[in-house]
């Protein structure tokens, strides 16, 4: 199934049926109607990737449609069909806005080429969104495709973990920039006195170390969309600098005497409540007035139930497919667990319990008692007593059994790196040395 949606006009039923046949067959999803006031209707209802209709239709004729969908989804492709010997009006009809025009009778393959060609892009789009099935997500992921090509400014809010970078690669692929460079920066991740240089860029010799010229952020993006991962994370004297680039669309490198213009669209994300936090004095209004064109907000999963179990199952299958395991399952009542969960690490947290589920369980069929949430990410009890038979007695020897064996696919997959390993399993280091001086002493060899 390619999810792309097809609005089809035809009112001759034989070829209507037929059309669907092929469309259907080649994987797309379509609705077919038999007048331009009912594709009227339909389209104020759903939303459509491409409109294809015959011309000659009882009523409004195919013309008369095209009229309405150039006037009021302009985004939105139209393909003609004409009857053979029509071609004068099939010109007109690209003039018009359609995208295309096939003469009757044609070949499936032409059919399905053009539909094809028209929505490509659409197709890669859909494959970038995020999962999304609760009422509440998909509302908010029609906004973002909304939003995206406009071109204005986004901010994104929501708790950690939520899906703030995913919709903001969402947002750039489904814009017109989707062909130009997405970068991406952590504002919280890089120290204080880096951010700037790698914002901006730097000359050779700007500051002790400047060794060389280096774009910075802002110019790598130029073209494409720049992410500013965690704003609210940078000094209040930065923010008065990342103002005045927004203001003016150019950037100045640090050492340099030549501004630099820019045509970049910025995506802001935030997992603080922004609003309180200007209110704080920790975040320029002027700025937030900038950066919060067009806010969007991801629910924490607690409260958009409905999406986990697409979510916890794209993962499963996810994961199952780099341990090449075949077919996983999560049983019903390995779900009802899931959904009884309060995540407070949202999808993040949900992607580890289930590639935890997977090492636990062996073959790919999850149920409840491999869903654990606390198993080992419980420090203050494990750091508090570290005599082996106590933790024995905390876990049991079964599951400690299978804690070995995440930890010790955990270092697998991260090939040995130890912080990485803690971060993944959401242990401290420390809890982590003692896991494994733990395995060797049972005789478990941890290279
Ligand atoms: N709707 C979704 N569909 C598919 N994957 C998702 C979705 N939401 C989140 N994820 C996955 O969950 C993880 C966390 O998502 P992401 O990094 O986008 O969250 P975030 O809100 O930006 O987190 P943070 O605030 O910690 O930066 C990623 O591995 C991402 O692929």
């Amino acid at each position: 199934m390619t999810d792309v949606s097809l609005l089809v006009v035809e009112d001759d039923h034989g070829l209507a049926e037929a059309l669907e046949d092929t469309l259907l067959l080649a994987g797309y999803k379509c609705l077919m109607v038999d007048s331009s006031e009912q594709a009227i209707l339909e389209l104020k209802r759903k939303t459509f990737d491409m409109v294809v209709s015959d011309v000659n239709l009882p009523g409004m004729d195919g013309y008369g449609l095209l009229q309405h969908v150039v006037d009021h989804f302009p985004e939105l492709p139209m393909m003609l069909m004409t009857a053979y010997g029509d071609i004068a009006h099939a010109v007109d009809a690209m003039r018009s806005g359609a995208v295309d025009y096939l003469l009757k009778p044609f070949q499936e393959t032409e059919l399905l080429e053009a539909i094809a060609k028209h929505t490509s892009h659409v197709a890669q789009v859909k494959s970038h969104a995020p999962i999304a099935k609760d009422p509440a997500s998909i509302a908010l992921i029609d906004l973002a495709r909304r939003v995206a090509v406009t071109d204005s400014t986004v901010l994104i809010c929501g708790e950690s973990g939520t899906g703030k970078e995913v919709l903001s690669q969402y947002i750039h692929s489904a814009s017109e920039r989707s062909t130009g460079p997405f970068v991406a920066i952590n504002c919280a991740a890089i120290p204080e006195n880096m951010l700037e240089a790698m914002l901006f860029g730097y000359e050779k010799g700007a500051y002790t170390g400047a060794v060389s010229s280096q774009a910075g952020k802002f110019e790598q993006a130029n073209g494409g969309t720049l992410l500013l991962d965690e704003v609210t994370e940078m000094d209040i004297g930065l923010q008065a600098k990342l103002l005045r680039v927004l203001q003016e669309q150019e950037v100045e490198r640090l050492g340099g005497k030549k501004p630099i213009k820019l045509d970049v669209r910025i995506i802001a994300t935030t997992n603080r409540d922004l609003g309180e936090y200007v209110r704080n004095g920790g975040f320029r209004e002027d700025l937030y007035y900038r950066l919060n064109v067009f806010p969007l907000k991801w629910l924490p999963i607690r409260e958009r139930k409905g999406d986990i179990q697409p979510l916890a199952e794209a993962l499963l299958l996810k994961h199952a497919q780099k341990m090449r395991l075949d077919n996983p399952l999560l049983t019903p009542s390995a779900l009802s667990k899931l959904e009884a969960h309060s995540w407070p690490g949202n999808v993040r947290e949900l992607e580890n319990v289930i590639q935890r589920s997977l090492i636990l369980s062996g073959q790919g069929r999850i149920s409840d008692e491999h869903i654990l949430f606390d198993m080992i990410s419980a420090p203050k009890v494990e750091e508090a007593d570290e005599d082996a038979s106590e933790a024995a007695s905390i876990l049991g020897k079964g599951v400690q059994q299978h804690e070995f064996r995440i930890i010790a696919q955990a270092l697998i997959d991260a090939k040995g790196k130890r912080k990485e390993v803690a971060e993944t399993l959401g242990i401290s280091p420390r809890t982590l040395r003692y896991k494994i001086a733990k395995m060797r002493e049972c005789g478990i060899e941890v290279d």
